[in-house]
């Protein structure tokens, strides 16, 4: 890159408009959406579709709820030709449906394209050319005078050529290509002579479509554009205003929100941002950004992996894993503080679930266009203790102490560390069953127990526990009492194994609403050391899963000590 690239590149011209209204307007309802997957996006893929993609994508478009969709530039190709013919000849547009096509300013484009249409219920026929100095001067070789005669004379033929086809339903769309770098009078001019020749009213409608054919600045000299451009012309009635931001500096969705809110009723773009170079402005983007905010877009994304499914097919290009609420990692979070925050942000949406959504981190609920809240939380070496506690919730029940989270995300860390891969819920529920025993021989296997009172002692409270106890291949015969379960197991340990614990933390809970109601018990023990250890346990009943549990806690601490 160069050192000083102001040598070779400039900065764009901003607008004078020092009493700018847009800054202070906020979106309060969805535009007019215009897709134009199939020609803009089109015109920009590899191997362009053919009919049969075409009318997959077309078909999506009309289920999504789109009402105007660009099919074709059908002056262009034959495919594109047949394909608009094969719409109209089929019955195949809804009646709320209006097909978009366009065409160069050229008369035999014009022509052809009309023929295309012929027998159409009704139609939006869009006429471009370039207006900005560069493609004057480069492209066209021709001063502005001829620049306005090319718009005017090719929206004069299509006039005459709609007046002739009175079966279909008309409006026209005029698109200054280049509007974003024209000098704003000049755009103004061309769109005062196209407005002439058309001569709109309600019967006969148009489109002035102002388009960031080149995104080359900031979005809000854009807004500035639009706004200044509608405050000069001379009567917008039965005019809409639309916009066609491309996304060459990365903000076509800032680009379209902000014209939005200078004044522009109608946004072209493409389903997940497909088209020339960095593509068109994001149409899933732009919908899902009102609704987040309470406005109904007015088309439906509540499956968006089909979604994105077809259009992957018809396009034959990836939607981006971080692609804007559609992206397979877009509502997945791997780091600890994320996934604590969406943890607390799910406890507390379960007390009032049809409040106002607000998880942490989370701006829209997955749920709503489809996605479960499985991917929500995935766990690697970058997650804490809430990842872990979240997906054994979820996936299995466990509601672990918080102390106990604590211990086990130090291992699932651990092991997560050493293969510098994701652990998914199959592997973490492996590790926290080898852990704690849950599989295979624990340990310390309990045979027959009992547990009785005192036997008529002054404190009705103690109890005495009695079991046979096999570790290390030995069987091994307990006894103790203490002020309750627990304590008496805990005191049974210090004879045959002279292991001496307190118990820290007692916790339990059932498993599950559905069945014979297995109980989970979690103990937390410390040594004479000082070292802390949990035990769990799952048992038909409570006092069996507490008493198994701090036999996991104590075998855990004899395999510290045994090390040592
Ligand atoms: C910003 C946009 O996306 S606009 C849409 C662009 N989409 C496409 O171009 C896809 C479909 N296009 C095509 O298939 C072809 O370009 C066609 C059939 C339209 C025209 O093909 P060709 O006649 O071979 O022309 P070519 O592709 O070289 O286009 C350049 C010519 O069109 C002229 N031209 C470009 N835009 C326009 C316009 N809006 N109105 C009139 N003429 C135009 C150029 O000045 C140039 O003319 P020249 O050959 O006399 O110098
Ligand atoms: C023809 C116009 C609308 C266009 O596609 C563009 O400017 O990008």
């Amino acid at each position: 890159m160069l050192k000083h690239p102001e040598r070779k590149y400039r900065p764009f011209a901003s607008i004078e408009l020092p009493d700018r209204r847009w800054p202070s307007r906020r979106l309060e309802a969805a535009p007019r959406w215009c897709s134009t997957d199939l020609r803009d996006g089109n015109q920009a893929l590899i191997e362009p579709m053919g009919i049969e993609r075409k009318r997959q994508f077309f078909d999506l478009l009309v289920r999504l709820g789109y009402k105007e969709i660009e099919i074709a530039f059908p002056a262009a190709s034959q495919t594109d030709f047949s394909f608009v013919r094969g719409l109209i000849d089929g019955g195949s547009i809804p009646d709320d449906v209006w097909i978009q096509v366009i065409t160069q300013a050229r008369e035999d484009l014009i022509r052809d394209t009309l023929e295309a249409l012929r027998g159409a219920p009704r139609a939006i026929v869009h006429l471009y050319n370039a207006t900005a100095p560069v493609f004057r001067e480069l492209v066209f070789s021709q001063g502005r005078q001829a620049t306005i005669d090319m718009a005017v004379s090719g929206t004069r033929l299509i006039r005459e050529l709609c007046e002739a086809q009175p079966e279909t339903e008309w409006i026209y769309q005029y698109s200054p290509e280049t509007f974003c770098f024209t000098e704003p009078e000049f755009a103004l001019e061309i769109c005062e002579a196209v407005c002439q020749a058309w001569q709109p009213s309600a019967e006969r409608p148009l489109i002035l479509n102002l388009p960031a054919t080149v995104e080359v600045a900031t979005p809000n000299v854009y807004a500035d554009q639009i706004e200044w451009f509608m405050r000069h012309f001379s009567d917008l009635s039965h005019i809409t205003i639309s916009v066609h931001p491309h996304n060459d500096r990365g903000t076509g969705v800032a680009c379209a929100e902000q014209a939005q809110l200078a004044g522009a009723a109608r946004v072209e773009g493409c389903l997940f941002g497909n088209g020339e170079r960095t593509g068109n402005v994001d149409l899933v983007t732009l919908a899902l950004n009102l609704y987040t905010q309470g406005i109904d877009p007015g088309v439906d994304f509540s499956d968006m992996a089909e979604v994105v499914r077809v259009v992957e097919s018809c396009n034959q290009l990836p939607v981006h894993p971080r692609h804007p609420y559609a992206g397979e990692l877009v509502f997945t979070a791997f780091s600890g503080s994320h996934q604590d925050a969406i943890r607390k942000g799910f406890a507390a949406r379960a007390s009032d679930p049809e409040g106002c959504w607000q998880v942490p981190y989370l701006p829209l609920d997955p749920v709503d266009v489809g996605a479960s809240y499985e991917a929500v939380i995935r766990v690697n070496s970058q997650s804490g203790k809430g990842g872990v506690a979240w997906l054994l919730e979820q996936d299995h029940g466990l509601r672990m102490p918080r102390r106990l989270q604590m211990e086990f995300s130090r291992l699932v860390q651990r092991d997560s560390d050493a293969s510098g891969r994701e652990l998914d819920s199959a592997r973490i529920w492996q590790l926290f069953r080898e852990t704690y025993g849950l599989h295979g021989t624990p340990l310390m296997v309990l045979g027959d127990y009992r547990i009785t009172g005192a036997g008529g002692g002054d404190d009705p409270r103690v109890q005495c526990f009695e079991g046979l106890l096999c570790h290390a291949g030995h069987t091994l015969a307990l006894q103790g009492h203490g002020g309750g379960v627990l304590e008496s197991v805990v005191d049974s340990l210090r004879g045959p194994l002279d292991l001496r614990l307190d118990i820290v933390d007692y916790q339990e809970h059932s498993l599950g609403g559905d069945t014979e109601s297995r109980a989970v018990a979690y103990v937390e023990c410390r040594d004479e050391d000082g070292n802390h250890r949990f035990g769990v346990a799952v048992e038909g009943d409570s006092t069996g899963a507490a008493i198994r549990a701090l036999l996991g806690a104590a075998a855990r601490l004899l395999t510290i000590r045994q090390r040592t």
